[in-house]
């Protein structure tokens, strides 16, 4: 009885299920109960200071698209919130839905936004590379935004103007100066817990750190990551929708907020 109604999990398409991950016991992403998150009056203000020159190019990789910046040296970094030590930024990308009523990988109070920004930091202070860090616990720390429906975003627009020349798997192109701080929002409030990558190699390697407030996109910009395709030049198109792992067990994890 019970290996029927797990039947959906196991033969979920995207992504193995919690119970094809050995010892799986803090994966991500996870909904976010807020009356169940717990105030830690401990938690530091997130310092991020991003250096633009540090961007390098924004590529499809055939399951999102990601802009990746030069973490030779400490010049894109994070630190505070619940970090220990600091980290640096690596890439950034998204996940999104075929539709507006879902997309994003966290969801709050079980509900979904429309897409779902991550920040791609590594702990270089003690790994020696980000290949590395994504086997160590405290390795990665990703900055996670929702996007929400509503008014046009400059910042993001500029992103959304190189799409049209990533549509296909592994197309690239140089992408000169950008300042990914300006996709995140103002408001300092965030939620964080111990988790892991949300597609392969699938490691519990991230604290997460989810800002409490969305940024807002407009349809013509959501759209525009719809028209990407997870296939390479001259296969047959699948539009880029839907790129997004299902929720995973909380088990045994608190998600701590930096607000009351
Ligand atoms: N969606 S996410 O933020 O959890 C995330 C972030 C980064 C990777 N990287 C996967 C990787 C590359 C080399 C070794 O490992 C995978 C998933
Ligand atoms: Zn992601």
């Amino acid at each position: 009885q019970l290996q029927v109604k797990l039947l959906p999990f196991l033969l979920h398409p995207l992504w193995q299920s919690p119970l094809t991950i050995p010892g799986g016991t803090r994966q991500s992403p996870i909904n976010i109960q807020w009356r169940d998150s717990v105030y830690d009056p401990f938690l530091k203000p997130l310092k991020i200071s991003y250096d633009p020159t540090t961007c390098l190019h924004i590529w499809n990789n055939g399951y999102s698209f990601l802009v990746e910046f030069d973490d030779s040296a400490d010049r894109s970094i994070i630190v505070g919130g619940p970090l220990e030590n600091q980290y640096r930024l690596k890439q950034f990308h998204f996940h999104w839905g075929a539709i507006n009523e879902w997309g994003s990988e966290h969801t709050v109070d079980s509900k979904f936004y429309p897409a779902e920004l991550h920040l791609v930091h590594w702990n270089a202070v003690v790994y020696p590379t980000f290949e590395e860090a994504v086997m160590e616990g405290n390795g990665l720390a990703v900055i996670g935004v929702f996007l929400k429906l509503g008014a046009h975003h400059e910042g993001l627009q500029m992103l959304v103007d190189a799409l049209p020349a990533i549509k296909h798997k592994d197309a690239v192109i140089e992408f000169d100066v950008f300042d990914p701080s300006c996709l995140i929002p103002s408001c300092p409030d965030y939620w964080t817990y111990a988790g892991s990558l949300t597609t392969p190699p699938l490691t519990e390697s991230v604290t997460w750190i989810i800002k409490k407030q969305p940024i807002e996109v407009d349809e013509n910009q959501l759209e525009a990551f719809r028209m990407l395709l997870f296939t390479s030049d001259g296969e047959e198109e699948k539009r880029m929708v839907d790129n997004f792992r299902p929720l995973q067990p909380l088990m045994n994890r608190t998600v701590r907020s930096s607000f009351q």
